[in-house]
């Protein structure tokens, strides 16, 4: 985890030799009391000479504590440096699909604020932990030196706090467990309410959204039932110490009473014993803070154990280039029952134009994913290029590829910036011959800063069919040799429609073209139609007249998306 493990060592001896000199400056206690307290040396030395002593091993101490802080901070900002990177490289290495699971939304929250807290794991929790252990050790070894009783009575208090510490990490482990997925649940009600206020609004159902009140109640009462636990563990790691105190007080002083102890050096027992108690609650704090990291670290393994794509080391020699071929495909989705796609075998010549029609779910965008490799097929071959996917670089292939669909993402960045996106060593003026063939000049001309407009996350200042022009001027500047583009279907005005379709006709000119199509004349345009069923099978293959010749379902299709689309002509 750290990238110079050669630092972990120093940060733990250092602690532990900051540990070694707080707890010779506690056990120097018990002389020095007695020194005071008899007038007298003990072991050769006089009160102002154990005074000493404890002067030197406090400015010790704090000058030491100071370097071991450092390094502890050192080893904490390598750990930080070394998970970032770690994480990146895995998130890197993942198919695209990997990022429709949950676990892709919550990455930005852990890369940001939750590997912080587990960089404070270094910096405030392991030094601490380690060093308090070395001064607890250190009091109860002189504790046996001093009087094997009273070494006895401190080494027989470890093991009750160790074991009241782990019931209560327990306790605190399981509250945590039941009430954290229902929150989770809720944070995504919330989300989930906010997102779609306009469908909650057009129901009438902003005032009685049940889904939510539902997660409320859940999490309430799972809170309630949590919180029992936690405070319990709580109140058991509290009342140990409070408990060991008194046990510790009450048998030194009944060993005094009955002669076994002289009364002064029980007197400085029992201060040593307070600060011992007091050492070990705070190893008991370190050791719940580093439970409560617990989940953060279990969600950065989940990111760090994802099985990554596999990927050859070196790019392949691609012996068909501007080719797509999909042989006898079968795929489904994780944890779907169904197969998305069912041998499905499909050739797209190079230079050439194929339009992927069917209805609605039947699986047209879940080709263009496999294509792009957002998964690996069940089985089945996915050939780009000539060579399969899983035989080329993540680079090489996505080199091939453009990708426009209907969610566009747009950088917060400048309008222009976001077309360069495309190719980013492009010309000024090859970014403006892009931008203008798809449309984006009028797009800017209308704008405030015109290029330089800032168009907001995820592209927010612009509607979404100015989005999806943004996102072909892309496809058109980065001239890969296969787009896949999904056209639109809703948010389209005639000016939009007007510039994707020459935009779309340029593309043509320079790379093959697979297209998710649903206007009348793309479809009749294309140099080949897929046709696919509800069921992700291909139905048909052929030009538009051979598919309407047949007969079948592509022509009832086609005839049923002509009266659609005639109907909004004619209103
Ligand atoms: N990320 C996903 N996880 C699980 N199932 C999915 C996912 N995406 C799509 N599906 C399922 O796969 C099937 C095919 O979906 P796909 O989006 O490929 O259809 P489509 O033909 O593109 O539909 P549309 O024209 O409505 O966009 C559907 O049953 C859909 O529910």
């Amino acid at each position: 985890m750290v990238s110079r493990p050669e630092n972990m060592r120093p940060a733990i001896v250092g602690s532990m030799i900051v540990g070694l000199v707080e707890g010779c400056a506690l056990a120097a206690l018990l002389p020095t009391v007695t020194a005071l307290a008899e007038d007298g040396p003990v072991w050769g030395l006089g009160l102002a000479g154990w005074l000493w002593i404890l002067g030197i091993l406090a400015v010790l101490s704090f000058g030491l504590n100071y370097l071991s802080e450092r390094t502890n901070y050192a080893v904490a900002l390598d750990f930080l440096r070394s998970l970032h990177r770690l994480v990146g490289d895995q998130v890197a290495k993942q198919p695209l699909g990997w990022f429709a699971r949950p676990i892709a939304g919550a990455l930005s929250r852990m890369v940001s604020s939750e590997l912080m807290s587990a960089g404070e794991i270094f910096a405030h929790m392991f030094g601490p932990l380690v060093s308090r252990s070395t001064a607890a050790f250190v009091i109860i070894v002189a504790a046996w030196f001093w009087d094997p009783a009273l070494g006895a009575i401190l080494t027989v208090a470890v093991p009750v706090f160790v074991f009241i510490t782990l019931a209560s990490t327990a306790l605190l482990r399981r509250g945590r467990a039941i009430h954290e997925p229902p929150e989770v649940t809720l944070a995504n009600r919330i989300v989930e309410y906010a997102q779609c206020q306009g469908a909650i609004r057009s129901c009438d159902r902003s005032d009685d959204y049940r889904p939510l009140s539902q997660a409320l109640d859940e999490a309430r009462a799972a809170k309630t039932k949590g919180l029992w636990l936690e405070s319990v563990g709580m109140l058991l790691s509290g009342m140990v110490t409070q408990g060991v105190v008194v046990v510790l007080i009450t048998v030194t002083g009944t060993l005094a009473v009955d002669g076994a102890l002289e009364p002064i050096p029980a007197m400085a027992f029992i201060g040593l014993a307070l600060r011992f108690t007091s050492t070990l609650s705070a190893i008991t704090s370190s050791a719940m803070a580093l439970e409560s990291r617990r989940p953060l670290l279990d969600g950065l393994d989940d990111v760090l154990t994802a099985t990554p794509l596999p990927e050859p080391g070196a790019p392949a020699t691609l012996t068909a280039p501007g080719a797509v071929e999909l042989e006898n495909v079968t795929f489904t989705y994780p944890g779907k029952p169904a197969p998305a796609l069912q041998n499905v075998s499909m050739t797209v010549p190079a230079g050439s134009m194929v339009a992927l029609v069917g209805p609605s779910g039947g699986g047209k965008t879940t080709v263009a994913r496999v294509i792009s490799r957002f998964y690996d097929v069940d089985s089945g071959r996915v050939l780009v290029g000539g060579v399969p996917v899983t035989e080329q670089t993540t680079e090489q292939l996505m080199g091939q590829l453009s990708m426009v669909f209907q969610d566009v993402y747009l950088f917060d960045d400048t309008l222009e910036a976001n077309v360069r996106v495309g190719r980013a060593d492009a010309t000024d003026e090859e970014v403006r011959e892009a931008a203008d063939l798809a449309g984006v000049r009028e797009i800017a001309e209308r704008l405030p800063e015109g290029w330089g407009t800032q168009v907001g996350e995820g592209g927010r200042g612009l509607s979404g069919g100015e989005r999806q022009r943004v996102a072909i001027a892309r496809a058109l500047l980065k001239k890969a040799p296969i787009v896949l583009l999904d056209e639109a279907t809703s948010a389209l005005d005639i000016e939009n429609e007007s510039n994707i379709i020459a935009a779309v006709e340029r593309l043509r000119e320079q790379a093959t073209v697979i297209i998710i199509a649903h206007r009348l004349a793309t479809i009749a345009g294309a140099d080949k139609i897929v046709a696919i069923d509800a069921d992700g099978r291909v139905e048909a293959q052929g030009t538009h007249e051979e598919l309407l010749a047949v007969d079948g379902t592509y022509a009832r299709f086609w005839h049923r998306l002509e009266s659609a689309q005639g109907w909004q002509l004619t209103n």
